[in-house]
């Protein structure tokens, strides 16, 4: 992994030494402080250069174009919400996705690597974390081009890793709006209100290529702002989950990837 990886900065391959225990306490105390921590300079800036590279030509003639309308919950309907509340309100998302079947290489390497897990597992303060059996939704990369973004949402797991592998030279900036919502709260006013554009506590997050983020979005809203340019935002995600063996359902996959496997 040392290809890749700064192991010296960042010692995943030494789990359970000092070094190894200090960086989890650090990620611990950022992410108890602010939901979220980031590893700058995780991947190193030549390999992250050249997987952006490689992946291009990939995005170009491979990628499905994931476009639709949802909503903040990517649900139908909310039981609790008539239909025109405006919590409900339809944004627009559009970028492109490869999958994990489409993604072999470092991307598939890191996903796969045991220590990985492990580190984040002790981050998120769990016995462990597991790859997922889905052929799909194991690890994506995505790419934003111009005007592409992803809108507002809560994401379905209880938190998501990416790792940025090209910034665009405008937009397609990362903001979030910190718990939002809790298990016992929907807030659906406050989502309302965000929706808007009137939540004066929205934060925007810019991190630099080869970045690793570890993010707690199933109660944080967030959203990446169109992309402006001819330089795409590339980012890749890496989904891990406390049991093994979760997949999406067929009808899961077809909505976020246009086919199922
Ligand atoms: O592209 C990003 O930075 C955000 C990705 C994200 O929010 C997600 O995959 O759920
Ligand atoms: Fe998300």
């Amino acid at each position: 992994m040392h290809d890749i990886l700064s192991l010296d900065s960042y010692p995943l391959d030494r789990p359970g030494s000092a070094e190894w225990q200090a960086l989890v306490a650090q990620a611990q105390a950022d992410l108890a402080a602010t939901g979220m921590f980031n590893l700058e300079g995780f991947f190193r800036p030549a390999a992250v250069a050249a997987l952006a590279t490689s992946l291009a030509p990939k995005f170009a003639q491979e990628a499905y174009t994931h476009a639709r309308r949802h909503n903040i919950y990517f649900r139908k309907s909310i039981d609790a919400l008539p239909a025109d509340h405006p919590a409900l309100v339809e944004v627009e998302t559009r970028n492109q996705t490869l999958c994990a079947d489409q993604l072999d290489g470092p991307l598939s390497r890191l996903y796969h690597w045991p220590a990985f897990a492990t580190f984040l597992a002790a981050t998120m303060g769990k016995e462990a974390l597991h790859p997922m059996a889905d052929p799909l939704a194991a690890v994506n990369a995505m790419a934003y081009r111009a005007g592409e973004g992803l809108n507002w949402h809560f994401d379905r797991s209880e938190f998501t890793t990416t790792l940025l592998l090209q910034a665009p030279k405008a937009g397609g900036l990362f903001e979030y709006r910190t718990d939002l919502r809790s298990e016992t709260d929907p807030n659906y006013e406050g989502v309302a209100r965000l929706l808007r554009g009137q939540d004066p506590q929205m934060q925007t997050m810019q991190v630099t290529p080869g970045t690793l983020n570890v993010f707690r979005g199933k109660h944080t809203a967030h959203r990446v702002t169109p992309v402006e340019g001819d330089r795409p935002r590339m980012i890749a995600v890496f989904s891990y989950f406390d049991r093994p063996g979760v997949r999406f359902t067929a009808e899961e996959q077809r909505g976020f990837y246009g086919r199922a496997a």
